[in-house]
């Protein structure tokens, strides 16, 4: 499939597809579009000043294998998601000089806490659960902000029923910040040639940039939206949505609409 656009005239979903056999391009026309072909996302890496002349390797997580060819580098992580504090502790245990950059306030659990909690959900309300799993958090960490990352105010089984946003789950990382193995920094103010410069006013010189910052869908890839009807939505909860103009509805599994949108059709 090529791409999809809703044809205001014709009334109808016109589809562009290839015959992977013959090689032809082909148009299928539909009053209905169902889309069933999962969520494709591909890797993001944010727009960083000077990156493009960065010395060293910049490379996004999807990218990392493991950690033999970075012994004895300089290794900066971004950012400190799941993928992020995976890769800063496998860089570190296979002797990378290893540092995370940390943006944002971010719940960190272990898989045990998370599991308890998963439990604890199908019998207690979340904002409950969300007490019960950060007092647990905070029992086994202690207070993290000393090492520079922050708890959000909301919780985070709350976070991820509602954006998404899951806790980062501790594999290891959080007792290597706690002994300096790893160093946390905060956002990347600039790069210069090998030399990256951070909010605090700290720089460092880096053979690499891991980055861990997440996916972006890439659903308008494909998808022709010149009348904005996806992008005009507001970001909605879980479930069918209708548009404004009545002409499209959303069942998304997701909770924002263009992001995760995974099945569509003209009502
Ligand atoms: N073991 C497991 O269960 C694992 C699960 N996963 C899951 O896979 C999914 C994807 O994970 P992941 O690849 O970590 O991506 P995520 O989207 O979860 O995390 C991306 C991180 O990058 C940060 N970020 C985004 N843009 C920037 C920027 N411009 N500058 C600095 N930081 C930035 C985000 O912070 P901010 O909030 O500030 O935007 C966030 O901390 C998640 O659901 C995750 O939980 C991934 C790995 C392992
Ligand atoms: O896949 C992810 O996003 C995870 O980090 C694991 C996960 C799935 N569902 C959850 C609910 C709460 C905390 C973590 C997870």
């Amino acid at each position: 499939m090529k791409s999809a656009f809703y044809d205001v005239d014709l009334e109808k979903w016109c589809v562009k597809v290839e015959n992977t056999l013959s090689g032809a391009q082909e148009m299928y026309l539909g009053k209905f579009l169902v889309v069933a072909s999962g969520e494709n996302s591909v890797g993001y890496i944010p727009q960083v000043r000077g990156l493009d002349g960065f010395n060293g390797q910049a490379i996004h997580s999807s990218k990392y294998e493991n950690g033999k060819k970075y012994g004895g580098k300089n290794v900066l992580v971004v950012d400190s998601g799941n993928s992020g504090m995976e890769i800063a502790y496998d860089l570190s245990n296979s002797g990378a000089n290893t540092s995370i950059v940390v943006r944002s306030p971010v719940h960190v659990l272990s898989k045990e806490i998370v599991f308890f909690g998963m439990v604890l959900l199908k019998l207690l309300p979340v904002t409950i659960v969300d007490k019960v799993v950060v007092g647990l958090g905070k029992l086994k960490y202690g207070n993290l902000s000393k090492y520079g990352i922050q708890k959000p105010k909301q919780g985070p089984f709350y976070l991820k029923a509602t954006k998404g946003r899951s806790p980062t789950i501790d594999v290891g990382c959080i007792k290597k910040i706690k002994t300096i193995e790893i160093t946390v920094l905060p956002s990347i103010t600039s790069i210069e040639g090998n030399l990256i410069r951070f909010e605090n006013g700290i720089y460092n010189w880096y053979d690499a940039i891991i980055f861990a910052t997440g996916y972006k869908s890439s659903v308008l890839n494909w998808l022709k939206d010149d009348n904005c009807y996806l992008t005009t939505m507001e970001c909605h909860e879980r479930g069918s949505h209708i548009t404004g103009n009545q002409k499209m509805v959303f069942t998304a599994l997701g909770s924002q609409a263009v992001g995760c949108l995974h099945m569509m059709h003209i009502v």
